[in-house]
């Protein structure tokens, strides 16, 4: 290998003493060849401050005798060349060191050096100003490396542009990776963002949960809720009715067994890598630093899946997928939204509240014919087919019902059953909510989804009826008096809500900032009005509302809902206690008792029959009871709730449940009357203290009025009698007046100039508001003169000029003048 040699050296002046006194102390050396060849292989010592001397190869050799400079190699010296000086210098030392020990040791014995040209000991650290440098930025590290050097033998220093390079690459890469890896994302990769304020958070953690990647995690988050902290998405899965999670967490079931709540495991803050139909994937989790105060856990945190490449199908796969998992959750299940405000803003949204298990629709008990004409109703209109007829024949694609009847009737059961029934939402409002005024309606109504039942409660609710203070009750009662339980009757008709006003009704347009009529028939079938969605609207009090809100195209089917007659009752007894599929406890499993399949098979099959028998016979019996307990219960008295509350406290028990039957209708009768009784007292009560009230207001009212008329009445007297004064007075005026014109008009025939200065000298008086009097001509200047006074003067003043020259009302100018005068003494305007 040929070292390259520089052509110039610049050794330390310690150095070239060294060298010269080693050529000098050592004749039987041929040359200095070692120490020479050294410093010519290291060019550049550190800088030590010290006056560089530049020795040449060429001039060293030429000093040594060798005509030719040889090569490192064959002086047997071999150091590594090092790019920094102080790796340099040290070693350079050290070798320097060794090739003197070498010589030494070829040295014969001489005489001890004296003091000043004894070798002085080399201290490599204290003479490299990088080790102070390295001892700044890592303390004691200097004596670390004297120590390793010391008793490990390693020395450290040959290890620093390693250390030093890894360090740099580290620095680098911390600054660059974040652009580079954002580069690399903005160009080579497809990244999708979670909202954690949607319900699609839900989703996707409720899938990553259930991933593997998730699920062996080092660092990972635990929930046993995984839906967004959101507190409008937030959901609690306790209140799903589960069949399976019929007893309450942390309650033994019938099995002995504590009911434990499952844990969710998610990755934690970071990125986490994971492989999706075979295209790797990343799951970054990261921490909302801003404005973290005020948000909720979930909206503290961003959430990104991202994968190679510039085409984001698997992305959008993975979300579909998480989507229909979430959603096969809710299968069974009807979802329940209910229209509230946001806590600690009036902004109106629709709050998850539950998701019940789907009633089925015969446990509604109702009229069969109204349920198979309710049902096959919303499936015509629910068809595909239907939407496009009626959207070619420009006819809004909209549909109505109206359920009506005493509350605990069934009107909320039968619509949770119909959007049960046909697998759609079910959002409610109840319009006596506060949160339902008009506008908080609208940007309801705007967010439904196109398929969806609405359930609008009490729309009799304050604002939209027509209460008997008004005298317009019997407004629609008239035309559904003669309704009979589950009959279905159209709307009644009218084409405008104007017209369609029953006599004495008022359309109420606002009330107190709460929902009008007219505003909320504009939300259900106004411009703005949302297309797709079943409206059902309950009432306890349907005469009470305008025939304009159930005309047909707001209402196309009225269903009334009445008190249970002797049908109904026994529907209901039968509903209860009729054995159904899953109500007994899971049957062992028998291959665990019989050994021999035939055997098992065998033993299950009678047990299956003996099941059916059981079933048949408890059947019978609960049918014969049905009949027994309708008979005990009188017709049209009860609500079903009422009935079915009376049965539910007998449930293991039909027999009893139609023993105490007798009694439970003396009781409720009892408990009515009292009730009524109470609710008469309140109401008499209630009225005597508002006929107080009115009555003490009414006398009030007489008693102010009476003293205003009084004080009316003195007030008049009071301005007869000054009127009088005034007029006796100017009257008196007027007299003398008529005596003082007389006089002038001898003195204006003589000079009319007397007359002009009779004239300025009214205007000075005037001016000066001296009580004097003056011509009718000076009157009328005098007027206006107060014509230059402000706008509002002046048109008073001209007025009065008017009246004075027409010599209408003369004596009024007169007093006007007169109280000018007085009043206005300040103003300098003269009158007022
Ligand atoms: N026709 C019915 N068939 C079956 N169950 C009924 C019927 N009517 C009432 N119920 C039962 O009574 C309870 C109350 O019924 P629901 O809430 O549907 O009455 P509602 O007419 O909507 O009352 P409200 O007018 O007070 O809202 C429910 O548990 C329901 O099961």
């Amino acid at each position: 290998m040929d070292w390259p040699l520089p052509t110039s050296v610049t050794p330390s002046p310690t150095e070239s003493r060294r060298i010269d006194r080693v050529y000098n102390s050592h004749p039987h050396l041929s040359s200095p060849l070692p120490c020479l060849s050294y410093l010519a292989f290291f060019p550049s010592p550190c800088n030590t401050g010290q006056t560089k001397t530049h020795l040449t190869l060429p001039h060293i050799f030429s000093r040594s005798g060798f005509p030719n400079p040889p090569r490192p190699h064959q002086l047997g010296v071999y150091m590594p060349f090092s790019p920094f000086p102080l790796y340099h210098h040290h070693h350079r030392l050290q070798t320097m060191d060794r090739l003197l020990s070498t010589l030494n040791t070829m040295t014969p014995p001489s005489p001890p050096p004296s003091s000043e040209s004894a070798i002085p000991t080399i201290d490599p650290i204290i003479a490299a100003p990088q080790t102070v440098l390295l001892d700044f930025f890592f303390p004691g590290f200097s004596v670390f490396s004297t120590a390793v050097q010391k008793y490990l033998h390693i020395d450290l220093n040959l290890y620093i542009p390693l250390v030093l390079l890894c360090g740099g690459l580290t620095f680098a890469w911390q600054y660059f990776s974040e652009y580079l890896w954002s580069k690399v994302e903005e160009y080579l990769m497809s990244v999708v963002d979670i909202r954690t304020d949607d319900e699609i958070y839900n989703m996707l953690m409720s899938w990553v949960a259930s991933q593997r990647f998730a699920q062996g995690a080092r660092r990972f988050v635990v929930n046993t809720n995984l839906s967004s902290r959101s507190w409008f998405l937030y959901r609690w899965d306790d209140d799903d009715e589960d069949d399976d999670d019929t007893v309450p967490e942390g309650e033994e079931d019938y099995s002995g067994k504590k009911k434990k709540k499952a844990l969710a495991y998610t990755p934690t803050f970071g990125s986490h890598w994971f492989w999706y139909k075979n295209r790797l994937l990343i799951f970054r989790r990261t921490q909302n630093t801003n404005n973290s105060g005020f948000l909720t856990a979930s909206e503290k945190e961003e959430i990104s899946i991202s994968c190679f490449g510039r085409n984001p199908w698997v992305l959008k796969e993975l979300l579909h997928e998480a989507r229909a998992a979430y959603m096969r959750r809710d299968e069974a299940k009807t979802l329940i939204y209910r229209g509230t405000t946001r806590s600690g803003s009036s902004e109106p949204t629709w709050q998850r509240s539950m998701a019940r298990t789907t009633r089925p629709f015969s446990t509604v008990i109702l009229n069969e014919k109204v349920k198979k004409d309710l049902i096959d109703d919303v499936t015509d209109y629910l068809d595909p087919t239907t939407r496009r007829w009626y959207s070619n024949r420009g006819i809004p694609y909209r549909r109505g019902y109206l359920l009506h009847g005493p509350p605990g009737t069934g009107k909320s059961s039968l619509s949770l059953a119909l959007a049960g029934f046909f697998k759609m939402r079910i959002y409610i409002v109840s319009l006596s909510s506060v949160a339902a005024n008009e506008e908080n309606l609208a940007s309801l109504f705007a967010e439904l989804p196109r398929r969806c039942v609405v359930l609008l409660e009490d729309i009799d609710s304050a604002g939209l009826t027509h209460t008997r203070e008004d005298g317009s009750t019997e407004v629609v009662q008239a035309d559904n008096s003669d309704m009979v339980p589950g009959q279905l009757t159209p709307g009644e008709g009218s084409s405008s809500s104007g017209s369609s006003k029953a006599p004495g009704a008022t359309i109420v347009t606002q009330t107190n900032g709460r929902l009008s009529l007219s505003g909320l028939l504009n939300i259900l079938d106004g411009v703005a009005s949302q297309e797709g969605r079943v409206l059902i609207m309950t009432t306890n009090h349907v005469e009470k509302l305008d025939k304009a809100l159930i005309r047909p195209g707001r209402v196309d089917m009225i269903v009334k809902f009445d008190k249970a007659d002797t049908d109904m009752t026994a529907a209901i007894f039968r509903a209860i206690f009729a054995p159904l599929e899953g109500d007994e406890a899971p049957v062992k499993r028998i291959d665990e008792k019989y050994a021999d399949l035939a055997q098992a098979l065998e033993a299950e099959r009678k047990e299956a029959a003996e099941r059916e028998r059981k079933k048949e016979e408890t059947l019978a019996r609960v049918e014969v009871l049905a009949s027994q307990f309708a008979e005990k219960i009188p017709a049209h008295e009860f609500s079903p709730a009422e009935i079915q509350g009376f049965l539910l406290k007998h449930k293991r028990s039909p027999e009893a449940a139609v023993e105490g039957a007798e009694q439970w209708v003396l009781d409720a009768r009892k408990e009515k009357k009292e009730k009524e009784l109470k609710e008469a007292e309140e109401k008499r009560k209630k009225e005597e203290k508002e006929k107080n009230e009115k009555e003490e207001k009414e006398k009030k009212e007489k008693e102010e009025k009476e003293e205003e008329e009084e004080k009316k009445k003195k007030e008049e007297r009071e301005t007869k009698k000054s009127s009088k004064r005034k007029s006796k007075k100017s009257s008196r005026r007027k007299s003398k007046k008529e005596s003082d014109s007389e006089s002038s008009d001898s003195s204006s025939s003589d000079s009319g100039s007397e007359s002009e200065a009779s004239g300025a000298e009214t205007k000075k008086r005037s001016k000066s508001g001296e009580k004097k009097d003056a011509t009718t001509k000076s009157e009328a200047k005098s007027a206006a003169v107060v014509v230059e006074a402000p706008a509002g003067l002046k048109r008073e003043a001209s007025s009065r000029t008017v009246v004075a020259e027409e010599g209408k009302a003369k004596i009024q100018t007169d007093a006007a003048v007169e109280d000018g005068k007085q009043q206005g003494a300040d103003s300098g305007y003269g009158t007022p």
